[in-house]
């Protein structure tokens, strides 16, 4: 039998035992979809409503308890079913990509490994006709060619020989190519995804994993894992594969509310929401470290953008002092602040009841120092605040009999007053009483003053006397009027925390953060306290590094371990998403080469057209952008939002302007400011507008070579005249010059 047919054959003998697990699933599942139908049509019925004795009470609320089991746990069996036909389903499709052939050291049988999306067993469930990608031994498939291998379970660690790597393409059931493969998986393969057109969502690239990738996918030792990766060398992707590898590895602990990515802008999480799914599994939460600080913001506080404060950057305001509050040894500075805190320097504000003040900033000062100094800051706050709660019963009490509440009670709604006689009557059944005028009365009032107690206790239960804004404005002279700049939302939520106590993050296991050259050690620090129970994987790429402080070589991606946490680095230097042509040439516009290696796919040189007036640029524009046609995206880069807005007013009729709040794409052709365009990509991409005085510093370079570095198939730079000085560094061979 030819090589072909034999798999050809395996191929059907799979796709069949697919179809009888559908079939038996499916009377399964059908079952207990009518069943769960039935309980819920049903569960009143079983449920005697009794309320007339305490004992009957508690009966009925068992019996509803018991229904209420029995129908979430069918319907999790249910949810279980379906979750596994869909699994079939798609391996009806394609139910592996992948296989090797092994022979273990000690052995002499030569065992066939095929791998896919998910684990397939035969009909005895005794072995595996497909193992998942994730299980221990398909890490062989992605990190050796044939020849000696190895890989590690739990307890032991597998060693043998690889006769053969072989790739498969199935599509709808059928074998439409094969292919025996050395180490790098699937040049063809590779070539064939790339050339691809750019879509709206990420795709998975499970079948073209490839070494330096599987080595971010599948690591599990590093409490910190720093990626540097070349622009398009598959850091997203890694990063969604190895959410998928986690969530399998670790199924039986965690799930995906247990996992977190930080990505840039809302747009990106759209862009990537896809990727998971796609491999079968739950998308894992995600938010963007603006989203997140703003839902912690004090009532009536403003929070400046990331955005906001580029654009700052690009007005080129001064920005010193704030570069002050993003050096690489702000924690320290900070932390020993806050160290000092405990002999001196907390502040209060005064706690105000009925517009007098209740408790003074001086009095709760003086209690705080009042504690041992070998007691932490959030613990005084804690002991204080439960004091404080404690002594609003007294204040209650106090106030019970004040003229205020005899003129509040007239204008209580009537019903406050027959409830209240409802609950002297009930209690007249136990007691005898003597006057139960007198007692409603009581009730009402004691109503009247709680009403007024209840927001102060909530205060004070939250910790809000302490007042955090004066303690940041001591450390950093500097006036906050209730309006954080971007640049002081790590450094004043850490502090917040570090007095006040931390929300309850435990439990988030994983942290994700892209774009993490944007972070600085301050971030990075005020996340490690506010996730403490978190492993960290955090990727970037130095050369993207858009805002100031991280070109300045702030960013967490460059900065020396620090011995208390457990880091690895790996550094992704294939980049895959652009044209040889294209990252030859934008790689030029970094002051030193940096660690990339483009591969080597066709196309064209970039082009640049230069025209002769801003007038004759903009109409080129609408006339390419216009014409614009197919599945593709053409992207029009800016430096500013200022100019991409001007852009997209003129052509809003085809063209989409993305913002910081946009989250999907809906046209083909996208305006942005470079900035925004992070983490994703384009068939095509214009920057728009390239010229000496627009890009001069060294952050307007990172930021030019960010954007080039979006195109996949085709870049072009639009010009007026000649920008001399950005051009001077460029190899005239890396580009194809057109006057107008
Ligand atoms: N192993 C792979 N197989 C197939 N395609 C890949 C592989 N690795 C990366 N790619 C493709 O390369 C492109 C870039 O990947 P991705 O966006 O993950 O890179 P990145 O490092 O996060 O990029 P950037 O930092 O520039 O935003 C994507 O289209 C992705 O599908």
């Amino acid at each position: 039998m030819s090589e072909k047919a034999y798999e050809q054959q395996r191929l059907q003998e799979v796709l069949q035992t697919i179809d009888e697990k559908v079939a038996a699933r499916i009377e399964g599942a059908g079952m207990t979809k009518e069943e769960v139908i039935e309980l819920r049509r049903t569960f009143w019925d079983d449920v005697t409503i009794n309320l007339d004795e305490p004992d009957d009470v508690i009966e009925t609320e068992a019996s509803i308890r018991q229904q209420a089991e029995l129908l979430s746990q069918q319907e999790r069996f249910h949810q279980v079913l379906t979750k596994q036909l869909a699994t079939y389903e798609r391996m009806k499709d394609s139910p592996y990509f992948g296989k090797l052939n092994f022979v273990e050291d000690g052995e002499r049988a030569e065992e066939e490994i095929y791998i896919g999306l998910s684990s397939l067993q035969d009909r005895d469930d005794d072995d595996f006709l497909v193992y998942d990608w994730r299980a221990p031994i398909s890490s062989m498939y992605y990190d050796y060619a044939p020849g000696e291998a190895r890989y590690e379970t739990d307890d032991e660690v597998v060693t043998g020989q690889m006769k053969r790597k072989r790739q498969f393409i199935i599509r709808q059931g059928e074998l439409s190519g094969m292919f025996d493969t050395g180490l790098t998986i699937g040049d063809q393969l590779l070539q064939h995804l790339l050339s691809q057109a750019s879509s709206n969502e990420m795709k998975s690239i499970v079948t073209t994993i490839q070494k330096e990738q599987n080595a971010i996918i599948r690591n599990e030792r590093a409490r910190m894992l720093i990626v540097q990766g070349a622009a398009g060398s598959g850091k997203t992707s890694a990063a969604m594969q190895r959410v998928a590898y986690l969530l399998y590895t670790y199924r039986n602990t965690f799930d995906s509310g247990n996992m977190l990515l930080l990505s840039p802008n809302p747009l990106f999480n759209q862009y990537v929401s896809g990727v998971l799914p796609e491999l079968g599994e739950e998308n894992l939460k995600q938010t963007t470290f603006q989203h997140h600080i703003s839902r912690r913001l004090p009532e009536g506080w403003t929070l400046e953008s990331p955005y906001g404060q580029i654009e700052r950057q690009l007005a080129s305001e001064q920005l010193e002092e704030d570069l002050s509050l993003t050096a690489q040894d702000l924690p320290v500075r900070l932390d020993r602040y806050i160290d000092r805190l405990k002999d001196d320097g907390m502040t209060f504000y005064s706690i105000m009841y009925r517009n007098q003040v209740w408790k003074s900033a001086e009095d709760l000062a003086r209690r705080f120092y009042d504690f041992d100094e070998t007691i932490s800051i959030d613990n005084r706050i804690e002991i204080m605040s439960g004091e404080l709660v404690a002594g609003l019963q007294q204040l209650e009490k106090k106030q019970l009999h004040e003229d205020w509440v005899t003129d509040a009670m007239e204008d209580q709604p009537r019903e406050l007053y027959a409830l209240a006689s409802r609950k002297v009557m009930q209690k007249q059944d136990e007691k005898e009483t003597y006057n139960s005028h007198v007692q409603e009365d009581r009730l009402v009032r004691k109503y009247v003053v709680r009403q007024t107690i209840k927001p102060l206790k909530a205060q004070i239960e939250k910790h809000e006397f302490v007042d955090v804004e004066q303690l940041y404005e001591n450390f950093t002279n500097r006036i906050v009027n209730q309006h954080l700049r971007f640049e002081d939302a790590a450094p004043f939520f850490y502090l917040n925390d570090q007095v006040k106590g931390r929300p309850d993050t435990a439990d988030i296991r994983f942290l994700f953060i892209d774009e993490a050259q944007d972070y600085t050690s301050m971030h990075i620090r005020y996340l490690e306290n506010l996730f403490p129970r978190a492993r960290f994987t955090l990727l970037g790429d130095v050369e993207q590094a858009v805002h100031q402080h991280t070109a300045e070589g702030q960013s967490i991606l460059t900065l020396a371990d620090d011995e208390d946490r457990h880091v690895e680095r790996i550094t992704l230097k294939q980049s895959y998403r652009s044209t040889a042509r294209i990252m030859n040439f934008a790689k030029e516009l970094l002051p030193k080469d940096p660690e990339m290696i483009p591969f080597q796919r066709e196309g064209d040189l970039p082009v640049i057209r230069s025209f002769a007036s801003n007038e004759a640029m903009q109409q080129a524009m609408f006339e390419k952008s216009s014409a614009w046609q197919g599945d593709g995206k053409l992207a029009i880069l800016t430096k500013t939002m200022a100019e991409a807005n001007i852009l997209a007013h003129a052509c809003h009729e085809y063209a989409q302007l993305i913002t910081e709040t946009t989250d999907r794409f809906k046209k083909q052709v996208l305006i942005a400011p470079s900035y925004l365009a992070k983490g994703i990509e384009f068939d095509e991409v214009i920057m728009y507008g390239v010229d000496d005085e627009t890009y001069q510093t060294k952050n307007d370079y990172h930021l030019l070579y960010t954007g080039c570095t979006r195109a996949m198939h085709q870049l072009e730079w639009f010009v007026v005249g000649k920008p001399q000085q950005v051009l001077q560094s460029i190899d005239a061979d890396l580009y194809k010059w057109i006057d107008g």
